[in-house]
Formats: C-alpha cells, structure tokens, sequence
C-alpha cells in the first residue's frame, strides 16, 4: 500500500489567484477538507507558503503536462497523486469547471487520493468515483471512509 511515511504533511497552494479570486474563501475550503480526513485518523496538516510542501494543490486547464490533460468544463473536475515525492501527493483542479459550489466536496476527495486512498464501490462514500451534488453541509465522510483511512494510517 501507498502512504505516506509521516503523519504531519505540508501543502502549497500555487497560483490560486490566477483561477479563483477569492483567495480566503479556497483557504477556508482546503483546511475544511483536510479536517475531515484528521478527525479520524492521526493526520496533521500544515499550510506552507514558500518551502517545499508534501502536497502542491494547483489549478490548470487542458494539457497541463503530467500525462492526464483536462477536459474543459464536466467530466474530470480533478485529479491527486498518491503519496510519494515529488509530484506525489499533488492535487490538481480543472480550472474549467465552476467552482463556487463544489469545490469542498470536490477537495475532500482529492485529498483522500493524495493520501493514498483510491475509489471505493460505497455510493456513499466520498471516494465513491462520481460524484453526486449533494448540498455541501450535508458532506461528511461514510464508514467506509473511515474504516480506509484507518486501515493506512490508524
Ligand atoms: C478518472 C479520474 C481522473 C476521474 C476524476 C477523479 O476521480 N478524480 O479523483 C473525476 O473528476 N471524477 C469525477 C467524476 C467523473 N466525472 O468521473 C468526480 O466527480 N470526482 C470528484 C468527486 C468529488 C466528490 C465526491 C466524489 N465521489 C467524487
Ligand atoms: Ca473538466
Ligand atoms: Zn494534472
Ligand atoms: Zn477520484
């Protein structure tokens, strides 16, 4: 299995002004999101600015040169790197896609990807591969969730 070897992990976020101007608000939404994930299991997460992170969170559209080129708007809203170095860990969002209203589930997926979790077959798990618009204060991770993180990292 892939996991992380440390359980304190740095992220980045680049050039998120360049594709959504209200910066504070993609701020709020990421540590959400990472709150999720270290509420069940012994993850701490920490913002960097300048030095190198474990997890670079980057928006870009189309061909973005790492093999998986976005679509446009729908289809592939993102995609996340399993955990490893360099590009490891990385999590990428379709600029192309509106986020005003998705981005916190849409980032707590990712965010299991970049920890090494991949799809799961529970339609109510947040790796479940397609996502269903479900209003976001309704978002919360399933058993099946937690029981995957806890299996890498409990
Ligand atoms: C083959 C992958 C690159 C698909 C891509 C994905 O799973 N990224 O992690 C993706 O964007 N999947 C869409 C569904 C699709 N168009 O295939 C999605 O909604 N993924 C994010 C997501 C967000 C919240 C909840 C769930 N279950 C899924
Ligand atoms: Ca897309
Ligand atoms: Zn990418
Ligand atoms: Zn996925």
């Amino acid at each position: 299995t892939i996991r992380w070897k440390k359980t304190t992990l740095s992220y980045r976020l680049e050039m998120i002004r360049h594709w959504h101007p209200d910066t504070s608000k993609v701020n709020r939404t990421f540590r959400a999101a990472w709150k999720l994930w270290s509420s069940v299991a012994p993850l701490k997460f920490r913002k960097r600015n300048r030095r190198e992170a474990d997890i670079v969170i980057s928006f870009h559209n189309g061909d973005h040169k790492d093999g998986s080129p976005f679509d446009g708007q729908g289809g592939i809203l993102a995609h996340a790197f399993l955990p490893g170095s360099g590009i490891g860990g990385d999590v990428h969002f379709d600029a192309d896609e509106d986020w005003s209203f998705n981005l916190f589930a849409v980032a707590a997926h990712e965010f299991g990807h970049a920890l090494g979790l991949p799809h799961s077959s529970d339609p109510g798990a947040i790796m479940y591969p397609a996502y269903s618009f479900a209003p976001n204060y309704e978002l919360q991770l399933s058993f099946r969730d937690v029981k995957d993180v806890q299996h890498l990292y409990g």
